[in-house]
This record gives structure tokens, C-alpha cells and sequence, in this order.
């Protein structure tokens, strides 16, 4: 049997982990993310600039390579916001309030966006994987098991990302299209890990 390679995932989100383990299984990749949670400083601005720093920090304490990934929410309306604030924003004001957030406006598209960072040690650039899946936002349905979940519904379904089973979330999410090309690029440079 091929002995699964190991690659540390830092995260304070078991979910993510949790998807993130699935979405290899499901594609069959011999990899195994294991979770090492640093409680990292989170920087603002653009996504990209976030995943970025938060890649390269993570890469700083670890003793070999790392991946981490930060999500947005963002709404068309609201010209991506909440995007990389959608934690503060869903702490603070929870499913409602982020709804009553679009209230004044007829556009409840949105979509959700992950941004996985790749980075060898600390003295190399991060890489970076985006994936993104369009949607609305819309009253809270389903378990409340995973973040914003019940409220945000994928373009093509009926049912939000909480009421879908999980292998169809992780076969159409912005989590596993990222996860998708970190993992081509992963097959590419197999000399990485
Ligand atoms: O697929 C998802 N479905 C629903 N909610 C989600 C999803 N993915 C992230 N989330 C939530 C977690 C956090 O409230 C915010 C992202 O913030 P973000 O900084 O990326 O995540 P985090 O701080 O929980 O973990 P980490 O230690 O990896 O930064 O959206
Ligand atoms: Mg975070």
C-alpha cells in the first residue's frame, strides 16, 4: 500500500480541515492534511494580499511546507464586502443580520471565494490557488454546522450549502475548486513534499 504523504494544513477551523480530508479522498490524492493550528495575525485588505501574509507566517513557524487558506463572502451589492471580514461580520451580526445587510437592495447575488496558499519555508513566495463558486444570499436553512453555510445558496441548486450533502458542497464548493489546482500544481512538483 502507498503510504499517504503528509502536508501541514494551518488552521484554527476543523471544518475546513474536515473538507479539506474529504476533497483529497474524493479525488484520490495521497495526501493528508494535518492540522497544525498557530493562532496566526490576520492582516486586512485585498484577499489575495490576506492569503498571502497569512501563508508566508505560517511558513515562518513551521519546520516544513505548509498550506493554509483564507475564504471571503462577498456580496455584489456591497462590492465584495463583507469578503475577508465575513468572520467579524458573522461573529458580530450572525445569519440575520447578514441578510438585513442586503435589505435595501434588490441583488442577492454573491459568491464565495477561497484562496489556498502553498509555501515551502520560510524563505520562499507563497503560491496561490483561488477558487470561487457564485450564489445568493438568502434566509438561513438547513444545520447550523459550519459557518455561513445555511445562508448562502449555490447558482444551480435549490438547497443551501448546509442543506446539501456534504459531497456535493465539496464536489461544487470554492474550497474544492482551490483545492483542485493546489493539488494539480502538487502532481506537477511532486519533488515539493
Ligand atoms: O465553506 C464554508 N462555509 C461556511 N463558512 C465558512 C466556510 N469557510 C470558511 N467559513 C467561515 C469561517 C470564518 O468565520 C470565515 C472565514 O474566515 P477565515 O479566516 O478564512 O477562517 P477561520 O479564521 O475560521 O480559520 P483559519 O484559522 O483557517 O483562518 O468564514
Ligand atoms: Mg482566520
Amino acid at each position: 500500500m502507498n503510504q499517504k504523504k503528509k502536508i501541514l494544513f494551518v488552521t484554527g477551523n476543523k471544518n475546513k480541515a474536515k473538507e479539506v480530508n474529504k476533497i483529497l479522498e474524493m479525488q484520490n490524492v495521497p495526501i493528508e492534511a494535518e492540522v497544525l493550528d498557530l493562532d496566526l495575525p490576520e492582516f486586512q485588505g485585498d484577499p489575495v494580499d490576506i492569503a498571502k501574509e497569512k501563508c508566508s507566517l505560517a511558513a515562518e513557524k513551521a519546520t516544513s511546507p505548509v498550506i493554509c487558506e483564507d475564504t471571503s463572502l462577498c456580496y455584489n451589492a456591497l462590492n465584495g464586502l463583507p469578503g475577508p471580514y465575513i468572520k467579524w461580520f458573522l461573529t458580530s451580526i450572525g445569519h440575520q443580520g447578514l441578510n438585513n445587510l442586503l435589505a435595501a437592495y434588490e441583488d442577492k447575488s454573491a459568491y464565495a471565494q477561497c484562496i489556498f496558499g502553498f509555501c515551502q519555508g520560510k524563505d520562499y513566495e507563497p503560491k496561490l490557488f483561488i477558487g470561487k463558486t457564485n450564489g445568493k444570499i438568502v434566509p438561513a436553512r438547513g444545520p447550523n454546522n459550519f459557518g455561513w453555510d445555511p445562508i448562502f445558496q449555490p447558482d444551480g441548486f435549490d438547497k443551501t450549502y448546509a442543506e446539501l450533502p456534504s459531497e456535493v458542497k465539496n464536489s461544487i464548493s470554492h474550497r474544492s475548486k482551490a483545492l483542485t489546482k493546489l493539488i494539480e500544481f502538487l502532481k506537477e512538483n511532486e519533488d515539493l513534499l
